[in-house]
Formats: C-alpha cells, sequence, structure tokens
C-alpha cells in the first residue's frame, strides 16, 4: 500500500511501522502522543480532537505525557487506531483534514515514550552466553546449568531507562586494577548491548501459563535498547547476585514503540529447544521475528547481530517471567538479552567483539577501540530482513566524561 506522502522507500518510517511516541515542540509546549511517517509526525491529540479518528479513539489518550493510557486499552484498540492511520494516510481523500495534523519531526522534541514500571533483562542469545562466559568464567562449562531449562534474566532498574538522545556520564564505579588492588572511580570498560525490548501494554495479575496469545494479548510493542554496561564494574560485584551498579546507570531506549502487529510477517519459528522445556515454556509460541541490527560507533558500522537466532521466544519469555504469579503491569519493559549471532561482526558488545579489549575493533577514522571513549556516540537501528520492511529505532547516545571526585 502506497502513501499519498512522498515517500523514501529507503528511509524509516514507512506505512509498514507507523511507531508511536510522546513529543513536544522543540520551541516549548505539551507533550503529546504521535505517530511518525516518514520525517513527519501525526499528532494523535490533535487529530482526535479534529474528530479524524472515529468516535471511540478519545482524546484524552494522546494529549498525554505518555503511551500508558492508550497502551492499556488493548488489541482492539490498537488495531484500530492502525487500521484508521493507515487509511488516512493512504486513501487522498483523507489528504487535506491529516496535512492540518502533520507536524516535521526536526522541530520536535522527542521524549521517553511510556511510563517504564518494571525492566527485566534476560540473557537468550547463545552466541553472546558463551562468548560472555570465555571471558568472564573460563573454568567453568560455556553455558549455566539451566540455560537451556528457562530463559535466565534479571530484574533491572526502570527509573534508569532513557530515551534515545540522552547523553551517558561515564559511570564510577569498584573495580580491580591490573595489578589486583581495589579502585573506586570512572568505569575503564565502557560497554553497550544491543538488545530488542518489549513493551507489555496489558498487564495480568496470574501467571501467563499456556496461554495461546500470550505475547499479542501483553505486548503492545517493540522497542531497540542499549542495555549499557561498566564490564569492570560488573566483573566485580556481580557474584553471586548478578548485574547491579554496572548496568544500572543508564539503559537507553528508542524513542519510537514499534507495535508488535507490524511484524506478523517477519515472524520466524526459533532454533530447535533440545532438551523440551516443561510444558509451561513447550507450549508457547516459538516464533522471534526476522530483525537485522546495526550498531555504529561513531561513523563505523561494527556489527550486524541478527535477533532471528534468539534461543527462547518472547512469547516464552513473557510466560517465564509471570510463571511464579509475578504481577505485569502496563509499562514493565522485558529486553531479549544482548543479540549476538555466531558470525564475526555479529557481537551485540564490545566485550564479545574486542575479546575485553585484547583485540580492539579499528573504526573509519583508524582509532581502535577496546571498549567506548568519552565523545564516542553509539547508535542501534534494525529492520526486517523479511516480509515488507518494518522498522526499530534508533537509539542513540553519546558518552559523556566522568563526573568530577564526589569527595
Ligand atoms: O555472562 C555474564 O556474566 C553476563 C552477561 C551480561 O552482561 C549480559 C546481560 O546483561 C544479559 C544479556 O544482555 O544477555
Ligand atoms: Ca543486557
Ligand atoms: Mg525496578
Amino acid at each position: 500500500m502506497d502513501s499519498w506522502l512522498d515517500l523514501d522507500p529507503d528511509a524509516p518510517f514507512g506505512l509498514g511501522t507507523l511507531p508511536y511516541g510522546v513529543v513536544s515542540p522543540s520551541a516549548g509546549g505539551d507533550r503529546r502522543v504521535a505517530v511518525a511517517i516518514g520525517g513527519q509526525a501525526l499528532d494523535l491529540a490533535a487529530a482526535a480532537g479534529a474528530g479524524i479518528l472515529g468516535p471511540r479513539l478519545v482524546t484524552e489518550w494522546f494529549a498525554a505525557d505518555s503511551l500508558n493510557r492508550f497502551m492499556s486499552t488493548g488489541p482492539t484498540m490498537w488495531r484500530e487506531l492502525r487500521e484508521r492511520l493507515v487509511e488516512l494516510l493512504s486513501a487522498s481523500r483523507h489528504q487535506d483534514r491529516t496535512r492540518g495534523v502533520l507536524v516535521e519531526r526536526q522541530s520536535l522534541r522527542e521524549w521517553l515514550p511510556w511510563d517504564v514500571t518494571d525492566y527485566v533483562d534476560f540473557y537468550s542469545f547463545e552466541a553472546h552466553a558463551k562468548a560472555t562466559a570465555r571471558i568472564f568464567r573460563p573454568s567453568s562449562p560455556e553455558l549455566p546449568p539451566s540455560w537451556r531449562s528457562l530463559p535466565i534474566g534479571y530484574h533491572g532498574r526502570a527509573g534508569s531507562v532513557v530515551v534515545s538522545g540522552t547523553e551517558v556520564t561515564r559511570p564510577r564505579g569498584q573495580y580491580l586494577d591490573d595489578a589486583g588492588a581495589v579502585v573506586d572511580g570512572p568505569t575503564r570498560k565502557l560497554d553497550i548491548e544491543a538488545e530488542v525490548g518489549f513493551v507489555v501494554g496489558v498487564g495480568r495479575d496470574g501467571p501467563a501459563r499456556l496461554q495461546e496469545d500470550v505475547l499479542e494479548d501483553h505486548v503492545f510493542g517493540v522497542v531497540l535498547v542499549n542495555d549499557w554496561s561498566a564490564r569492570d564494574v560488573q566483573r566485580w560485584e556481580y557474584v553471586p547476585l548478578g548485574p547491579f551498579l554496572g548496568k544500572s546507570f543508564a539503559t537507553s531506549v528508542s524513542a519510537w514503540v514499534t507495535p508488535l502487529v507490524a511484524f506478523d510477517q517477519a515472524r520466524v519459528e526459533g532454533p530447535p529447544q533440545d532438551p523440551l522445556p516443561p510444558p509451561y515454556l513447550a507450549g508457547c509460541d516459538r516464533r522471534g521475528i526476522d530483525l537485522r541490527l546495526r550498531v555504529d560507533v561513531n561513523t563505523t558500522t561494527v556489527a550486524e547481530p541478527p535477533f532471528e537466532g534468539m534461543y527462547w521466544s518472547p512469547a516464552q519469555q513473557l510466560a517465564h517471567l509471570t510463571s511464579n504469579g509475578a504481577r505485569l503491569r502496563t509499562g514493565d519493559l522485558y529486553a531479549s538479552g544482548t543479540v549476538s549471532g555466531w558470525e564475526p561482526g555479529q557481537a551485540g558488545s564490545l566485550l564479545e567483539a574486542s575479546l575485553d579489549g585484547t583485540v580492539p575493533v579499528v573504526l573509519d577514522d583508524g582509532t581502535q577501540r577496546g571498549y567506548l571513549r568519552d565523545g564516542d556516540t553509539v547508535t542501534i537501528t534494525a529492520r526486517t530482513g523479511r516480509g515488507p520492511r518494518v522498522d526499530l529505532g534508533p537509539v542513540v547516545g553519546r558518552v559523556r566524561p566522568p563526573l568530577a571526585e564526589p569527595f
């Protein structure tokens, strides 16, 4: 389907994506929910107010600081709005009225699109799990004993989630120096993790065990995530309770949430699972999404990790997350785990790509990176690998120098 807008087919975001975000005029003004189309944004608060969305899609959901109210309405309303948007942007009879609520995205400030309630990070890429184990735990087995039995994860810090474009200050922390002495100082191993995040629209109180459409019933949309990590801090603190301050200083997400339904034609069966996990996992939808990620450091593409190889599907992650009765709430975010493939150039972190800094990555300008330098800008984008083009991202972050000594 074509739009009457003159859209560049080689650029995000076409009619197949229609991602939601929260914006305000850069010059000042209220925040509102918008949908991105090409280089423009359709102001949904204005559209609802002007009566172009139809009577069931009410202004209060969109004249808001976050997507949470609209996300909580559920799949029927999500579908109704998306179908209406496609109609408005493709049928030329709607052109005049619709143009009146379009704004150039360049003139807008982008905000964190939803209020993040809880944040979980999984660990579901086998290539990543094995590569990190070889570096962090060289004398242990490559996969923890439970890895093929359940999707391993940890609870992150919801308040540390920031929108794309937010600068990331190099964190301080404790770590061991080369001589094995404990240091408290700015991290020397600032890293990224390229991940795909799932945003919960509809919560639930009980376990999502063996529910057929567990993903479609609860997940509103998909974002890109950069789980910034201070590897020296992480390594010193994580035994036995897992990631703590080495990851809680910032987690960046894209400003645009792409609806889950946009990926219908890019869904793919994940790798075979052996041994078969318990029925509440084995009975879930096993499909992932065929997405190609791209990680740039400044102007150099340093990795193109494939998302389709994820071992545990997003439906299985959701079923596991709620299997003990843990509440799911509107605004919960769960991330896939670092997306890494088996081939060179497919690592979603510098820890893997540079083997903990020992084999630096070379950038276009000839400089080398074991880990990130102050001033570096990291950009992650993704698009579907099959079916119509659907885009995710970007998630962008620039590294700022550490704060001065606190004492
Ligand atoms: O293997 C480890 O000890 C640590 C791994 C991570 O840092 C990864 C983590 O945050 C989970 C993931 O992104 O896959
Ligand atoms: Ca992570
Ligand atoms: Mg929390």
